[in-house]
């Protein structure tokens, strides 16, 4: 179908109409050293920034704070590439926070020079204060998930602590120390290193809890506790209370003199405590111990354990208070 072209002064009332009546901002402006220069600005562009009047520098309203720096990027892009472009702006009217989608278009002349660039406007803020209200849920979800995580992880933690922690001494307990225990003859082996394993008991227990109470002979085994604890440093050694007044300790890559070093402080750290144990020869708690050490490769756990119970009865035999080794 063939256009009817219209008469110039039809052209020029649609125009007209067209530049005063539209609700999105028109406006026109002309290249000037490496600035632009506001030409006309059509109501609806006044409306919403009543400075885009004729002769204003594109570099004043930059300055001016309001709009983003990178405004005129678009216009000097037009401006070389002699191409309609689109691009989105942010800028900052009356305190307001405004998007808009800008489309320029460059009037170019006969010479193929731009001699003007016309610009129009999509406002198109109503859309993001939706998505703004969006992403601050979501913000504010993730905040929540990821606090419920922690203290779900921190519940988990404590629960496994709890399962293998001895809950009078708060030493590990005998389930951590069995697992333990083989996990560190596996190593030992593994490496063709020595493992040693003592096993202490606090001699004339039952007669300290007859004569002081069962609550004094719990405060007994948590002082007795930490001096264990304070004699096994090292990240890998283990100490644990194995049953009622027996404790472990498990002392990877030390020899079986080195381990009777460790059973001989713990049994003289036990005595300097002097807690009084009055119904007994020393007057005060003692301690027993029994060393082993891991030899052969065919070593196992039981083997190990069988051979420090065997030196703590040898210990207990001798008159307890002391330490011995494993023949
Ligand atoms: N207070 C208290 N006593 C405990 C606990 N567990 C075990 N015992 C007591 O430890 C005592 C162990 O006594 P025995 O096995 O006869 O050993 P003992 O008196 O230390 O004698 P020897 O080991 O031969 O020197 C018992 O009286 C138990 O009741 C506990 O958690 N708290």
């Amino acid at each position: 179908m063939k256009q009817v072209p219209f008469h110039p002064e039809e052209l020029d009332l649609f125009f007209k109409q067209l530049w005063k009546k539209s609700l999105n901002p028109f406006w026109i402006c002309k290249p000037i050293a490496d600035d632009f220069e506001m030409i006309l600005a059509n109501p609806a562009a006044l409306a919403l920034d009543p400075r885009q009047k004729p002769g204003t520098k594109f570099s004043e309203l930059v300055a001016s704070g309001k709009y983003p720096d990178g405004i005129l990027d678009g216009y000097h892009k037009c401006l070389a590439d002699k191409m309609p472009l689109e691009f989105e702006q942010t800028p900052v009217i009356n305190g307001k926070e405004y998007l808009f989608r800008t489309f320029l278009v460059p009037i170019v002349d006969a010479e193929d020079k731009v001699t003007h660039i016309w610009g129009t406007s999509h406002n198109l803020t109503d859309f993001i204060d939706p998505q703004r209200e969006l992403l601050m849920i979501n913000q504010y979800l993730d905040a929540k998930v990821q606090e419920r995580t922690a203290q779900l992880n921190d519940a988990m933690r404590r629960l496994e602590k709890l399962t293998i922690t001895d809950e009078l001494t708060q030493l590990a307990n005998r389930r951590y120390f069995d697992d333990a225990l083989k996990r560190e003859i596996g190593r030992a082996k593994r490496n063709n290193q020595p493992l040693a394993l003592i096993y202490f008991d606090i001699d004339y227990f039952k007669t300290f809890n007859d004569t002081y109470g069962h609550t004094a002979g719990d405060k007994c085994l948590r002082r007795v506790a930490q001096v264990l604890s304070r004699h096994a440093q090292r990240a890998a050694d283990v100490v644990a209370r194995y049953g009622g007044e027996e404790f472990v300790m498990l002392l990877p890559n030390l020899t079986c003199k080195q381990a009777l070093q460790v059973a001989e402080r713990v049994r003289t750290a036990v005595t300097d405590l002097a807690i009084p144990n009055a119904d007994t020869v020393a007057g005060i708690v003692t301690i027993s111990a029994g060393v082993a050490v891991i030899k052969e490769s065919s070593a196992s756990a039981d083997t190990l354990l069988k051979l420090a119970d065997n030196a703590l009865y040898q210990s207990k035999s001798k008159g307890r208070n002391c330490s011995l080794i494993a023949d």
